[in-house]
């Protein structure tokens, strides 16, 4: 049986519909990514799955639990939500020994799952400091602890790396990481930055104006972005007159110069013919070939659904 299970869920704001029959199943243990424009309605569901919103119709249930059960659902489901803030003065461990406590957990195994906890998130040595003198990284992954004290059967993470700096993204990515190996925790992440949904997910959901758009496999995914792949090459000549003179060899789709950078969309059977051919014309300082990503499926997808085509990235509509 699945954890999550989401039957043509409808959710209304006054006017604005923020879920549009969202149908939904995710297996125990997955790690599921959702995506969506702002205002697609991620964290509207993420608040039905733990229970601060009821759907207008439809059903939810998170491990046989409907949004209704209150307490008993919230113990089952760790949330972090986009922003979570702690009271400066106290120290990271009196942040998850209270935590620990609102989540009824015996008072003789606070102190162990506290323990274990912020080993998990890294927070050990830190553990005894002010979290008011923590860095963004530090706060997150504090936010992190306090949804993971309980022993939460699912884990619901909103953008939960946005305002970090890399260090900080990479020891929160490598954590998730540890935990979707390492338990049986079921996760759903929410993020505008699709390399990090590749990076964590194994499946992703799409989301715009409150429908499924696309859901699958997120390597199945990228295959149905076709046969193409992008070369970015820098060369020694001009590489504006490069682009224009290779634009119109076979097996090139699109080319296009920012120098000395050069970037050609290619067949991916012709790709080695087109390098040979460029390096006869042309010196190639160094070389790159990429598959198309996730973000070419999330821009297909919104276009398709609107019908009309993103100018950029697609990632955010504000
Ligand atoms: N409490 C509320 N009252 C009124 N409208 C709301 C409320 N919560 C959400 N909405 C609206 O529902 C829609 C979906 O919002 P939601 O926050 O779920 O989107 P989101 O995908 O999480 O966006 P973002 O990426 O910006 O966080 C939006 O149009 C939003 O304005």
């Amino acid at each position: 049986m699945s954890e999550i299970e989401l039957q043509d869920v409808e959710k209304r704001y006054g006017s604005v519909t923020a879920l549009n029959g969202v149908s939904l199943s995710v297996d125990r243990g997955e790690t599921v990514g959702l995506i969506g424009c702002n205002g697609a309605g991620k964290t509207t569901l993420f608040k039905m799955l733990v229970g601060h919103e009821t759907p207008d119709a439809g059903t939810v249930s998170v491990g046989g639990l409907t949004p209704d059960a209150g307490a008993t659902l919230r113990e089952r489901v760790g949330y972090l939500p986009e922003s979570a803030g702690f009271p400066p003065s106290f120290t990271g461990r009196e942040v998850l020994t209270f935590h620990a406590e609102i989540r009824g957990l015996p008072a003789d195994e606070r102190e162990h799952r506290v323990e274990r906890v912020l080993h998990t998130v890294g927070l050990d040595e830190a553990a005894d400091r002010p979290v008011g003198g923590y860095s963004n990284g530090m706060n997150r992954r504090l936010g992190l602890a306090t949804t993971l004290v309980g022993d939460p059967d699912v884990l619901l993470l909103d953008e939960p790396t946005a305002a970090l700096d890399p260090v900080g993204v990479s020891n929160f990515h490598d954590i998730i990481e540890a935990l979707a190996e390492e338990t049986d925790i079921t996760i759903l992440v929410t993020s505008h930055v699709l390399s990090e949904i590749e990076r964590l997910c194994d499946r992703v959901v799409i989301l715009d104006d409150g429908s499924v758009r696309v859901a699958g496999d997120v390597t199945d995914l990228r295959r149905t972005t076709g046969d193409a792949v992008t070369v970015t090459a820098t060369v020694e000549d001009d590489a504006a007159t490069v682009a224009e003179r290779v634009a119109s060899w076979d097996g090139v789709t699109t080319a296009t110069a920012d120098p000395p950078r050069l970037r050609l969309d290619c067949d991916r059977d012709r790709v080695f013919d087109v390098l040979d051919r460029l390096r006869d014309a042309t010196a190639v300082v160094d070389v790159e070939i990429s598959e198309p990503g996730l973000d070419a499926v999330f821009r297909d997808a919104v276009t398709a659904s609107r019908g009309v085509a993103l100018s950029t990235g697609g990632e955010r509509d504000d």
